[in-house]
């Protein structure tokens, strides 16, 4: 019998782990777009998965923006079926249309089909092939616009979205390897011309950016970066807990918030404070930025009778004596 390619069992041992932590019963079903990681990611699990008494299967979206996206995605569904893949699915999803432009608009359709696909099949998880590579770059543009240790965590390893729980369990392999565990089992990847065009942030951060730093600063950079994320991801979840405490602590018996309380706490929970309590009055996560979390800060700490403050979403927050609270509409 032929030795195991070292990177086919690397992804292997990924997906091993992966689903040795997976409490919930159900297939697991791969979200594949035919590139090298989630190709890799989906042959090993198609070999784990059922070794470890567990179906698993397959999801391809087509969203129908690239000439021939129905053929890759034809032909991803019938590689996964000789795998043993099962259930597998294709699903076509209407982009055109949607706001934030094409790339936010695919990834939104994309997720949405893919949770009602998980959804359908009570499925334990969907199984996503981003890389250690993928967590560098994210780090590096988060570094590179100013995140706070919430964006500098990078993606979670598991994160439950429309109660679907998502996993990355390639998140410490490196892109390489998912390359090299594809030709040595004889697949052809699809390549995604995206990847490589320059008008994408991180296609050039891909292309030139991590090249130049690893050139400059040594091989170990990649890690590094990705362990950066961990770290914080680590940080961050702590003052998230105590930023629930704090907020349960202040908000004040006539709605809103208690300013006294608030000028007490430290400004690294005081901000994560303000920006769940703007989420919870309907601001959009993806909206809210430092600049709001900021002029919520200064109705605390820099009062000189300044106006309301206006929350993506449409809520305006003001403060009355001692808290703040909801201005009335105009
Ligand atoms: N069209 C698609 N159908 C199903 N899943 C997808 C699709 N596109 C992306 N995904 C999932 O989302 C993950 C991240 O995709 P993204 O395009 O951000 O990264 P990528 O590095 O190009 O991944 P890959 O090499 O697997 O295509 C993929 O690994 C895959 O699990």
């Amino acid at each position: 019998m032929a030795a195991l390619a070292p990177p086919v069992a690397a992804i292997r041992v990924a997906v091993r782990r992966a689903l040795t932590d997976l409490a919930e019963p159900g297939p697991v079903l791969v979200a594949c777009s035919g590139g090298a990681d989630s190709l890799a990611l989906a042959a090993a699990t198609a070999f784990v998965a059922p070794r470890m008494g567990r179906a698993a299967g397959l999801v391809t979206v087509d969203h129908g923006l690239q000439d021939g996206s129905a053929e890759r995605a034809a032909a991803v569904a019938a590689w996964a079926r000789k795998a043993g893949l099962d259930p597998v699915e294709v699903v076509r999803v209407e982009v055109a249309g949607r706001p934030g432009g094409p790339e936010a608009a695919a990834r939104e359709a994309r997720y949405a089909a893919l949770t009602g696909v998980a959804v359908r099949h009570r499925a334990a998880a969907l199984l996503i092939g981003h890389t250690r590579d993928d967590q560098a770059e994210t780090v590096l543009l988060a570094l590179a616009r100013g995140a706070g240790p919430r964006g500098l965590s990078g993606m979670p390893f598991r994160r439950d979205l429309a109660g679907v729980p998502l996993l990355r369990p390639l998140l410490e392999v490196a892109r390489e390897q998912t390359r090299d565990a594809c030709a040595a089992l004889g697949l052809r990847p699809w390549v995604d011309p995206h990847n490589t065009d320059p008008s994408y942030a991180r296609a050039r951060v891909r292309a030139d950016v991590l090249p130049a730093l690893v050139g400059a600063l040594g091989p170990g950079v990649l890690d590094n970066l990705a362990r950066t994320a961990r770290l914080l991801a680590a940080d961050n979840a702590v003052l998230d807990e105590l930023a629930a405490v704090a907020l349960a602590g202040v908000r004040h018996p006539d709605g809103g918030l208690a300013v006294p309380g608030l000028a007490e706490l430290a400004p690294a929970v005081r901000g994560r404070v303000l920006h769940a309590w703007a989420r919870e009055l309907g601001a959009p996560p993806a909206a809210l930025g430092h600049r709001h979390v900021t002029a919520l800060e200064a109705l605390v700490t820099t009062w000189h009778g300044q106006g309301p403050v206006s929350l993506p979403g449409g809520v305006r927050v003001c403060r009355r004596t001692d808290r703040l609270t909801v201005a009335a509409t105009r």
